[in-house]
């Protein structure tokens, strides 16, 4: 159960001149939610997105070091991205259904794939929601618009759209941020259902999320991860003074 899923190594990323990730070492857990948290600005946002190389489309951006997805070097020549974010897919802090039927926003990523037979991907769209659990929600309004959703429906809309992929692992940056707390209490039990089959890592600015929901947490701290500890540790008995500092609210 504590497999490794991935495996980062002396990761350095560079923005231009300007160097946003410092010598990252970090070891993610199979089906584990791994939290990252830190002040605004130190580098969250940024690790996240290498994890499925969506930094490659910015401009002027470089990284040095490794990471490896089950074992293979994600950043190596021979990677193939579409692959790669089929794998690893990824939900914003922002619902972003795209403007057409529930029903489509589902089907389309597998509709990309090539699949077009309506018993398949009717069965895609029913056990992606009922996933997400947004089923017993939507399931009589499958051709009503996604846009005429709650924001906290749309946000499971768009989880069920990255499991629709069958993915192995779910980014999600700051998924709740935009929602009410009984919104944000769905996605949370909604992540603990998830995680039984997929790897979860959250990008979160509340310390009280990660500590309700996280299985591992990272600090980050100008680029740098100051520690790397199980949630329950690192909330409770943080072994850096930086981390102490941080969560007892004295910066950030
Ligand atoms: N596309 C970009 N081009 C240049 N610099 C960037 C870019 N994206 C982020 N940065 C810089 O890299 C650093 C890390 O940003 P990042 O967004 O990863 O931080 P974060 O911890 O996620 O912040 P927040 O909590 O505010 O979302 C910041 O100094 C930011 O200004």
């Amino acid at each position: 159960m504590d497999e490794q899923i991935f495996q980062v190594e002396k990761l350095n990323l560079y923005y231009g001149k300007k160097q946003a990730l410092i010598n990252v070492d970090l070891t993610i857990r199979k089906n584990h939610i791994t939290a990252l948290i830190g002040p605004s600005g130190c580098g969250k946002s940024t690790f996240l997105r290498c994890l499925n190389r969506m930094n490659d489309v910015i401009e002027g951006c470089r990284i040095e070091g490794s990471i490896a997805l089950d074992g293979v070097d994600i950043y190596d020549a021979s990677m193939n991205v579409v692959d790669l974010r089929t794998k690893v897919g990824m939900v914003f802090q922002k619902p972003n259904p795209f403007p057409m039927s529930i029903y489509d926003n589902i089907a389309y990523g597998p509709r990309c794939q090539g699949i077009k037979k309506r018993k398949i991907l009717d069965n895609i769209v029913a056990q992606s929601l009922k996933k997400a659990a947004l089923w017993e929600e939507v399931k009589d309004r499958l051709q009503d618009s996604a846009l005429g959703m709650s924001g906290g429906q749309q946000q499971r809309l768009c989880i069920a759209r990255a499991i629709a992929m069958e993915p192995e692992v779910i980014l999600m940056d700051e998924p709740t941020s935009a929602l009410d707390p009984i919104a944000t209490s769905k996605i949370e039990d909604l992540m603990e259902e998830l995680k039984k089959d997929y790897t979860i890592v959250i990008v979160t600015h509340s310390m009280q999320q990660a500590s309700r929901i996280s299985d591992e947490t990272a600090f980050f701290l100008l680029g740098e991860v100051v520690e790397y500890n199980q949630t329950s540790k690192l909330f409770q008995q943080p072994d850096d003074k930086r981390t102490e500092d941080y969560i007892t609210g004295r910066f950030g």
